[in-house]
Parts: C-alpha cells; structure tokens; sequence
C-alpha cells in the first residue's frame, strides 16, 4: 500500500486559459498568468493498494459515482502508465470553501491529486514535473502548485506546457479579491466544455487570441511596477473579452447571470467614486473582484448593500502546494 497527502490552493486566472490546442495533453492556445488564493484549498489524499479492483473517489466524505470519478481515474490511468503502475487506487478530497457554494475549483483538487501521487510513489517530483502531471488532470491545475502569481507556459508539447512562480517581491500580499456569490446554482456548461466549443464554433475567438500576448506584457509589467490600476485594467479588459467569445458561439451562451452584470456596475460606480477596484469571472455567475487589501473594507461596506455575509468572500494571496504527514 502506497499512500500520499496534498493541500493545493486554488487560482484565479487574471488573463485567462480559454481554449486547448491539444484536448489529450491539455495543451492550451495561449500562455495565462493567474493569482493564487488562501480562500479555498483542497486536501486529497491518494492511496495505492493491491486489494482494490477498481478506483474509488470520496469527495467531502461522499463516495462519487462513475461519471465523477472519471476525471480523477484518468488522471491515475496517466499515472500509471508513466510510472509503470498496476495498482487501483482510492482519492479522497476535503475541498475546504468558507460556503458549500459550488467554489471548489478542479484546480486546487486535481494540483493537489498530483501532489499526493507523487508522494504516496515517492515520485520526488519537482515543482515544474508537479505542474506539468496536474496539468493533465485540469489546466489551471498546474498554477496552483505555486503560491502568489503564476504563469502558464503554453508550450508545444508536454515537456514544454507547465507553469512558473512570478516573483512579486510580496506584492501579492497587499492584494485582496472579494468573491460575490451571486448565484450558488450548478454552472450549466463546464469551463472544459465552454472553451471548447467557443474554440470550436466562435467567430470571435480569433480575435481574443490576438489580444493575449500584449495583455500578458502588461500584467507582467504591472506586477513588475507593482501598479494596482494598470493590473486590474488589464484583468478586467482581458475577462470581459474573453467571455465576449461565448456570445459569438453556436449556439451561444453565456456564463453571466442578471446578478453578475448587477455586481460588475457596482465594481465600476465604486471605481467612479475613487475606489481601485476591477471585477473578472470565470465559468460560473460569481463574480471576483480584485482589490487592495487597504481598500478591501470599504468595498465590502458597498457590496454588503446589497448582498449577504454568507455571498461575501474574502481572499488573500495563497501559498504553493504543500506535502502532508499521514
Ligand atoms: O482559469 C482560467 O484560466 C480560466 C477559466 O477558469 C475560465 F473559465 C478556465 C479554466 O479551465 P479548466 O477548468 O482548467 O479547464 P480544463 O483544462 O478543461 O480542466
């Protein structure tokens, strides 16, 4: 019997992976750069054993059924075949988020699923081979092995396709993001199955990927600066462009809710009044409002206007994957 633990922590993207070049490897079309959170952290634990005839994934203390645990027995399958294993094993994850609302991202479950892999065969994985095995199992996985901002590197392959810690000089931890639950329902079309059928079908897509590269340099020139404004100009822009593709999909869809477009006009009067502050979304209604840490408290005063408590969650920057005693 083999066994391993993890906590990964999750990420938001600030210029966004939308869209894969190679759906197998989870090669993606464009490099991406993304914030890690103290928020929300998945622990899995993975255990290797020869008494098992098949795989079996526990997740906050519910055994899943085939079709969830398809994503976690794929990745071990990948597992196995790399390190030459015929072990069956069994996942367990803990997805700690302060609301059962549906925040647990893949990335810090599968970042983490990768950890506790490499620990349990003792693999000795270091952080870039760590990042390239998550990245196989969700692609913004493979930013959550590092804490503050990363960056994807696209690649053209699976050796060159991993991600990079961008040192901010603890920048990051004079950041905030405000997250607002503007609607708990599941998310109707998964972030795997939105990309892919923009990409697919899309007559806007080609024209988000020729902003990427020049919205990268200006984050990445931003955190170099450590330019709030200039940041946050860029993660807005860059967000509302790339869920502009999913109107000009077929059919087209879109991830925002009356709520969302509520909350993004609150984050611009609140902008309009003097308070830095610049909203992005991802596959789901909830909106993520990137903020100093100075100024965190009077925009949750306006947000708590009109939203409860219990939808105001509050983020930091989060620390790399960590290996866990059993
Ligand atoms: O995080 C970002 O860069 C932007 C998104 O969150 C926007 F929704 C996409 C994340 O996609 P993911 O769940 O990693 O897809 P997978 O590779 O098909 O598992």
């Amino acid at each position: 019997m083999y066994a391993g633990k993890a906590r990964a922590y999750t990420n938001i993207a600030l210029i966004k992976y939308w869209g894969k070049k190679n759906e197998q490897l989870i090669l993606p079309m464009n490099n991406s750069l993304s914030l890690t959170l103290d928020a929300f952290y998945t622990e899995t634990t993975v255990i290797f054993d020869a008494s098992l005839t098949k795989d079996s994934f526990v997740l906050d203390g519910t055994l899943q059924d085939a079709k969830q645990t398809t994503k976690v027995s794929k990745f071990l399958d990948l597992v196995r075949q790399q390190y030459k294993i015929s072990l069956f094993a069994r996942v367990e994850s803990q997805n700690f988020v302060p609301t059962a609302a549906g925040l647990a991202s893949s990335a810090s479950g599968l970042a983490a699923l990768a950890g506790a892999c490499s620990q349990a065969l003792n693999l000795q994985l270091n952080e870039t081979e760590l990042s390239r095995l998550a990245r196989r199992g969700s692609g913004s996985a493979c930013r959550s092995i590092f804490g503050g901002f990363a960056e994807w590197q696209k690649g053209d392959s699976d050796q060159t396709s991993f991600a990079q810690e961008i040192p901010a000089d603890g920048w990051e931890n004079d950041l905030a993001m405000l997250f607002v639950l503007v609607d708990d329902g599941i998310k109707d079309i998964s972030s795997r199955d939105g990309m892919k059928r923009t990409v697919e079908t899309s007559s806007f897509y080609s024209g988000w990927l020729e902003t990427i590269e020049a919205d990268l340099a200006t984050a990445k020139q931003a955190i170099a600066a450590k330019d709030f404004n200039k940041l946050g100009e860029v993660t807005e822009a860059n967000g509302l462009r790339m869920h502009g593709t999913t109107l000009g999909a077929v059919p087209p869809f879109t991830y925002w809710s009356p709520e969302s477009l509520n909350v993004m006009q609150l984050v611009r009067t609140a902008r309009e009044q003097g308070l830095p502050c610049y909203f992005t979304m991802d596959a789901g209604p909830n909106v993520k409002i990137l903020v100093e840490k100075k100024n965190l408290a009077a925009l949750k005063n306006i947000l708590a206007e009109h939203f409860s408590e219990q939808q105001l969650i509050t983020a930091h920057a989060g620390p790399k994957i960590t290996l866990l005693p059993l």
